[in-house]
């Protein structure tokens, strides 16, 4: 698991940590893990051209110990000193080892360009002359490494509000920091890189936290001999409408090759006619009325997609939230859902997974403000609405009141195309009736089907059904 941590709780843990070291120790174990990250990028530092980017505060300090390492094994090592204020030891030290002062047209010329403007300790969009700094460095031809967080990144959010560095890798301190796993600020960070300061001992609960391989394998479960349909958990599927089959093909899929026991489906005509001919594994009932009257038992819904949003659709997904079971409320769902709210009145786990104009929608606030704050949204519309929410996006979070975000890291750009989010829905609906919470179903399917992506487009386009055809590759490749 990796997890990251707010600027507050690291500077807590650092204190606690510094008092029991001599003064400078963290820095010095800072710069020395970030001039090994930086002797690796440059592969040769022997007469390489390296620009320091120095802020007035510590992260401008990591930056020139780090450049006075990188100099005595001899680099050219050039600093740029943008605050009112400088760490003094620090640019002496670099003198020292034969480090300049220069203008900030160093980095056009630079092989390597070492972001210290500032780290844990921003306020607000980055001030001049910062900003102007962080756009020549972007354009420049160095590679750029940034110390702990892409200066203009807030560490503690992935809040980017105003110029900030694009970095090709970022070599973080003592632990990671949220605002490095959240977007906007990830897709600024590049290769995260950690250096291990000695903090760990003094770490609180982590903020949010990013699943690997390893953990999705021990928490999917495993059919054992004696596993029958039923313990594997039966899916209920109530998805497509007469507009749009595609959307209840898709969902089914998903469920099928995420392990459940049993997909049972619920559908009008035309959506029936396709399940059937795609998937005649499923177990289906075609409806007249809005009614489950004779479905059967299922343990887990997933409810919305291509659903519609009439009444015919109202009444169905009413019945379906009135079960006793876990439900996903997905797509068409979650209109219905932000009309009529007491949709929502159950006692039975809900899982809900919006994209950003859907989490918009349901909390009644503009798009763009989800988009730039997508943590804070996702654990507010939790707290608010008492339920599991699975925000998607290029950076998936899952967020549940009291636990740790859960970030999802294995998400790809060719995900981005119609129908993918209906495969998820079946794949967290079939780990929902297979057992496990909202909180695991949705943070491991969206793992699963990060990599399922991965797996189908495999460097080209990629078509929505292989994504749900990839996930038993996905969960093998797990172990
Ligand atoms: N503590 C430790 O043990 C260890 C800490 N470590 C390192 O220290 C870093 C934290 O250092 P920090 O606390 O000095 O803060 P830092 O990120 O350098 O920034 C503060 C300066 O930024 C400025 N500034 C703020 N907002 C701004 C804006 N919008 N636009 C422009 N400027 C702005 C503000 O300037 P001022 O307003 O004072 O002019 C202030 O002086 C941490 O990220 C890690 O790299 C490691 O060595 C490990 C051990
Ligand atoms: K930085």
């Amino acid at each position: 698991m990796l997890t990251a941590y707010t600027a507050d709780q690291i500077r807590a843990a650092e204190q606690a940590l510094m008092a029991r070291l001599p003064d400078g120790t963290l820095m010095e174990r800072a710069a020395a893990g970030l001039a090994a990250c930086c002797a690796a990028m440059l592969g040769r530092v022997y007469g390489a051209r390296v620009v320091l980017l120095v802020g007035s505060g510590d992260n401008g300090g990591d930056a020139l110990y780090a450049g006075v390492r990188l100099a005595r094994r001899g680099a050219q090592v050039e600093a740029v000193l943008a605050g009112s204020k400088v760490h003094e030891a620090g640019l002496a030290a670099l003198r020292q080892a034969g480090g300049r002062v220069r203008g900030i047209e160093a980095v056009d010329r630079a092989d390597l360009v070492v972001d210290g403007l500032v780290g844990i300790g921003v306020t607000g969009a980055l001030r001049e002359p910062y900003a102007k700094a962080v756009a020549r460095a972007n354009q420049g031809p160095g590679l750029v490494v940034a110390v702990d967080v892409p200066s203009g990144v807030d560490a503690s959010t992935g809040r980017v509000p105003g110029a900030a560095i694009q970095a090709h890798v970022t070599v973080t301190m003592g632990a990671c920091k949220t605002g490095l796993l959240i977007d906007p600020g990830a897709g600024y960070t590049g290769r995260l890189e950690l250096v291990d300061i000695g903090l760990g001992a003094y770490l609180p609960d982590p903020d949010v936290a990013a699943l690997t391989d390893g953990d999705v394998a021990d928490l999917l479960p495993e059919p054992g001999a004696e596993s029958d349909k039923y313990r594997r958990g039966v899916v209920g599927v109530a998805a497509g409408s007469e507009e749009y089959t595609g959307a209840a093909v898709l969902a089914v899929g998903g469920a099928l090759h995420a392990g459940a026991g049993m997909v049972r489906y619920v559908g009008t005509a035309a959506p029936v006619a396709q399940v059937r001919s795609h998937w005649p594994e499923a177990v289906i009932t075609e409806l007249r009325e809005p009614s489950l009257d004779g479905v059967g038992r299922v343990q887990a819904w997933v409810l919305g997609p291509g659903l519609g949003t009439g009444d015919f659709a109202h009444e169905l997904a009413r019945r379906v939230l009135a079960s006793d079971v876990p439900v996903l409320v997905d797509a068409d769902a979650l209109t219905l859902v932000s009309r009529d709210p007491t949709l929502l009145r159950r006692s039975a786990p809900v899982l809900i997974t919006p994209h950003a104009g859907e989490l918009a929608r349901l909390m009644r606030v503009p798009r763009e403000r989800v988009e730039a704050s997508r943590l804070e949204h996702a654990r507010r519309a939790a707290a608010d609405l008492g339920v599991t929410v699975l925000l998607k996006g290029s950076t998936t979070l899952v967020a549940e009141q009291d636990r740790p975000v859960r970030v999802n890291r294995t998400g790809t750009p060719a995900l981005a195309t119609g129908g993918t989010g209906d495969v998820l829905a079946g794949v967290a609906g079939a780990l929902l009736a297979q057992g496990l919470s909202c909180y695991d179903a949705g943070s491991c399917g969206a793992y699963l089907h990060g990599l399922a992506g991965r797996l189908a487009a495999d460097g080209a386009p990629l078509v929505t059904a292989d994504v749900a055809a990839a996930i038993p590759a996905a969960i093998r490749s797990l172990s």
